[in-house]
């Protein structure tokens, strides 16, 4: 097995790293590419931990050879934001990127499995998608964009309110990435009640925890150890599928298209990445109307990626 980090001396790029040279199974080899010239020393660095994963480095010149017959391809490469900017102002220069290493992707490893971290997810997944679309080698089971930190931020958010175990919290989160289109589905979860108005402060804060970090961070980036951890467990869990485990897990993946062409919903991986689209269950009335006001948007954002590829 290969795994590929794509952006691996960034903030979330080391952290997932680590996280996965902790837990990948033996005998993976751990590919870490990255245009800034520590990337060599990030890996001697993480090689001298031993576990029995193999981490090579990989600089600038040698993305190709960093995704050669790469089974997993995991992409934080780019620009996070700066408080003030929204997820969306990253698209000038995330987009460029992500194209970049989709065609990559393309002539090295075709049925890799994808999963982009890139912001804004919304778009830079549909950048993906096209990319792989022109080249004929497109398989929307294969392609993720990771929404794993809603999940884990949502989880924890829950139990810290009501006084609960996180381990033992599950919560749906669906929709897409950025602001209103991040929609946690409080009615789901099990064995807890929420007043109204703690479903509507709970949903905000999930949908602005993204911003809460930017804003602490006070001009040094978002977030970068959470999101390396819940980079690393979709990783592990598209690892597990290949190795024919049934894994559910949430992404923002090509689905039916019931609500836009990309959505964020429950879903089984196995062998050939997505094995099993699973519905979003039934929504309270005010989840039905967050969803209903939030399509357009997402809709929108995807569009935006088509384009950007299309149009060229
Ligand atoms: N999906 C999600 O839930 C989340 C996504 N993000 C996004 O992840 C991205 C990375 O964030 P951080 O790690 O904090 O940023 P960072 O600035 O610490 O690291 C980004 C890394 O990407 C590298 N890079 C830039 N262009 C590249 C290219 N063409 N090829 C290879 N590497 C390239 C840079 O050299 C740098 O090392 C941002 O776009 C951020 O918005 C951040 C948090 C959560
Ligand atoms: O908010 C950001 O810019 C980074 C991100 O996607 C998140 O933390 O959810």
């Amino acid at each position: 097995m290969k795994v590929a980090v794509l952006g691996a001396a960034g903030g979330i790029g080391q952290a997932l790293s680590l996280l996965l040279k902790l837990d990948l199974p033996a005998g993976t080899d751990l590919a870490l590419y990255d245009l800034a010239p520590v990337t060599p020393g990030v890996a001697v660095d993480l090689s001298h931990i031993p576990t029995a994963v193999k981490v090579t480095g990989y600089g600038k010149e040698d993305l190709n050879t960093a995704l050669v017959g790469a089974d997993i391809v995991m992409i934080p490469a780019g620009m996070p934001r700066k408080p003030g900017m929204d997820r969306s102002d990253l698209f000038n220069i995330n987009a460029g990127v992500v194209k970049t290493l989709a065609e990559a992707i393309v002539e090295q490893c075709p049925k890799a499995l994808v999963g982009i971290i890139t912001n804004p997810v919304n778009t830079t997944v549909a950048i993906a998608a096209e990319v792989f679309k022109k080249a004929g080698t497109y398989d929307a089971r294969r392609l993720f964009g990771v929404t794993t930190l809603d999940v884990i931020r949502a989880e924890t958010f829950v139990a810290e309110l009501k006084g609960k175990n996180p381990a033992a919290i599950n919560v749906p989160v669906i929709g897409g990435h950025s602001g209103t289109t991040i929609l946690p589905l409080l009615s789901q979860v099990a064995d807890v009640s929420f007043t109204d108005e703690e479903v509507a402060a709970l949903t905000v804060r999930i949908q602005n925890a993204g911003t809460e970090v930017v804003e602490a961070k006070a001009g040094g980036g978002s977030a970068t150890l959470s999101m390396g951890q819940a980079a690393a467990r979709f990783c592990i869990s598209l690892v597990k599928g290949l190795q024919g485990e049934a894994v559910t897990e949430y992404a923002y993946v090509e689905g039916a298209g019931e609500y836009a062409r990309f959505f964020a919903q429950p879903l089984v991986l196995g062998k050939n990445g997505v094995e099993k689209l699973l519905p979003i269950g039934s929504l309270s009335a005010f989840e039905e109307k967050a969803m209903h006001d939030m399509l357009a948007t997402l809709k929108a954002d995807i569009t935006l990626g088509e384009e950007f590829v299309n149009k060229q």
